[in-house]
């Protein structure tokens, strides 16, 4: 996993004051990066547009054009005078080796935003609408430099923001590349060295991005086991029968040894998954919610107050008995708006799912501090999973994944892990990525996934 930092104004300071690194040495190297990325990735393109703002975002655009001007056609623009007093000195350098300027926006291969990054304070006025618009409308491929443009530092876009293909970042990853608005916008994401290893560059976080080698499979290690060894997951189904029955089938197909639906009626279940209609003695874990619609409440209550790992889900969420189970580790795995719900239930606040969407980190963190034994999950496109000081972020998901019964496949790949001994933060991670991992791997088309189909991509990680 990567680290991300809310700030990096603070970690700047420390290269000056500590390593006796000048912003110039920074900023060099941050231009450097991107120079390098561009060079080695588009040797093959022409002309490249630079698109610079009155700040060091644009300061940075100056640079990398002086870097790039004698390998590539690089025009300059400005859409304000540069006013910083390195900028001026990048200017003059610029000036200096005959880097082109243009007085207007001209199409070309590769379009550079340097136009606003960290230091975006107010609404965009009307002119720089237009012009990231402008950008927007233009073929060509389209690199952020820091941050895309429009971005604000709590991740949200007011107005719009540049569509970028790439994010070069500056010495660390920040937390507003990250929120679900900010999806559309940063395209791939990469660091760029600021001239000083990345180890040294970061302090201390509490937040990080999860990566591939973050999963851990449930592989087998031993030759003598036998089903009990992986397991027994007690998965509770309730009025929308099918919902427990698709975790039932994911959890089975996760590695759990035996999967068993606990339910009333009797269904009909594939010939591997075995029903029950009381909780099982000897289960070692539960997965419930899905589907639940309405039940007892004393038969619900019996469940919760068993002594093994849970993952709670759905229609759960609206229920206060959920308080009396807030105190253990239990793994809770809301959607905007069940999470909304539950904020609401734990007395912590009560807010639209519009505000949690702009606010997705603030709310898991307060929630994270009233319950920290609790693994939460936040469902959405970047799934946040969080258990007291510390969070996780998920970028692998899309929109493959928008359909109903992915939540539930999910369900079932926690449960499969908790049933197969993961502590619930582990059982988090690797059922969130292998979720999301899975719908990437589905290559026929990114509307037509079934939540068989993504069981299946499972069952092939
Ligand atoms: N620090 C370092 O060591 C390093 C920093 N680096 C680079 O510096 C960048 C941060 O630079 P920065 O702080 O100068 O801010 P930046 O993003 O260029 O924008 C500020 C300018 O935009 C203006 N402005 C803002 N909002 C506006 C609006 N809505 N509409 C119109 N104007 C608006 C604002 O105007 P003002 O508020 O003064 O009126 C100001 O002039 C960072 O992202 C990274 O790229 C790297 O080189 C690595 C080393
Ligand atoms: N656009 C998206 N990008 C990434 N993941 C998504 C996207 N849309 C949905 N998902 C994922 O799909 C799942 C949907 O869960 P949920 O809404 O509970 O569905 P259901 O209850 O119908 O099974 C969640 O894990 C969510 O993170
Ligand atoms: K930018």
């Amino acid at each position: 996993m990567q680290k991300i930092f809310d700030e990096v104004n603070s970690l700047d300071k420390r290269c000056y004051e500590e390593f006796f690194l000048s912003e110039d040495i920074l900023m060099e190297h941050a231009s450097s990066s991107m120079a390098l990325y561009i060079e080695e990735k588009y040797h093959d393109k022409k002309t490249i547009l630079i698109v610079c703002g009155s700040g060091n975002n644009g300061a940075d655009g100056i640079a990398l054009a002086r870097l790039l001007h004698t390998k590539f056609d690089v025009s300059l623009y400005f859409y304000k005078e540069v006013k910083t007093d390195i900028g001026k000195v990048q200017y003059k350098r610029a000036k200096s080796l005959g880097v082109s300027f243009a007085n207007k926006i001209q199409n070309a291969d590769i379009i550079v935003d340097c136009i606003f990054g960290s230091g975006l304070n107010k609404s965009l006025d009307n002119q720089a609408i237009s012009l990231i618009e402008e950008l927007n409308s233009l073929e060509a491929i389209k690199i952020a430099c820091d941050i895309p443009s429009g971005i604000f530092s709590d991740g949200q876009v007011n107005s719009v923001a540049f569509n970028a293909d790439t994010t070069i970042t500056m010495g660390a990853l920040k937390t507003s590349l990250f929120s679900d608005t900010a999806k559309d916008y940063v395209g791939k994401i990469k660091v760029a060295n600021l001239g000083i290893q990345r180890e040294l560059y970061e302090t201390n976080t509490n937040k990080y991005l999860l990566e591939k080698k973050d999963l851990k499979l449930p592989h087998r290690t031993k030759h003598n086991s036998h089903k009990g060894s992986y397991g027994h997951l007690n998965v509770v189904a309730g009025c929308k029968k099918g919902a427990g029955i698709i975790a039932a089938k994911a959890a089975f197909g996760f590695g759990a040894g035996i999967v068993s639906v606990v339910c009333h009626e009797n269904l009909d279940l594939p010939y591997h998954i075995m029903q029950t209609h009381f909780v099982s003695e000897n289960c070692t874990a539960i997965a419930i919610g899905m589907g639940l619609g309405k039940y007892e409440i004393d038969e619900v209550k019996k469940i919760l107050s068993k002594d093994v790992k849970k993952i709670v889900d759905a229609d759960l969420f609206y229920d206060e008995l959920l308080l009396d189970v807030l105190d253990e580790d239990i793994v809770l795995t809301p959607h905007p708006k069940e999470f909304c719900s539950l904020l609401k239930i734990c007395d912590i606040a009560d807010i639209t799912i519009d505000e949690l969407q702009n606010n997705r980190i603030k709310y898991v963190e307060k929630f994270s501090s009233v319950y920290p034994k609790v693994v939460l999950l936040l469902k959405g496109t970047n799934v946040i999973i969080s258990q007291g000081d510390n969070l996780y972020i998920n970028t692998y998901g899309s929109a493959v994944l928008s359909k109903g019964g992915s939540g539930d496949v999910l369900s079932g790949l926690v449960g499969s892990l908790l049933a197969q001994g993961y502590e619930p933060l582990d059982a988090a991670i690797s059922a969130s990525l292998a979720h999301a991992l899975a719908a990437s791997n589905f290559k026929r088309n990114d509307y037509s996934l079934i939540p068989s189909d993504l069981i299946e991509e499972v069952r092939r990680l």
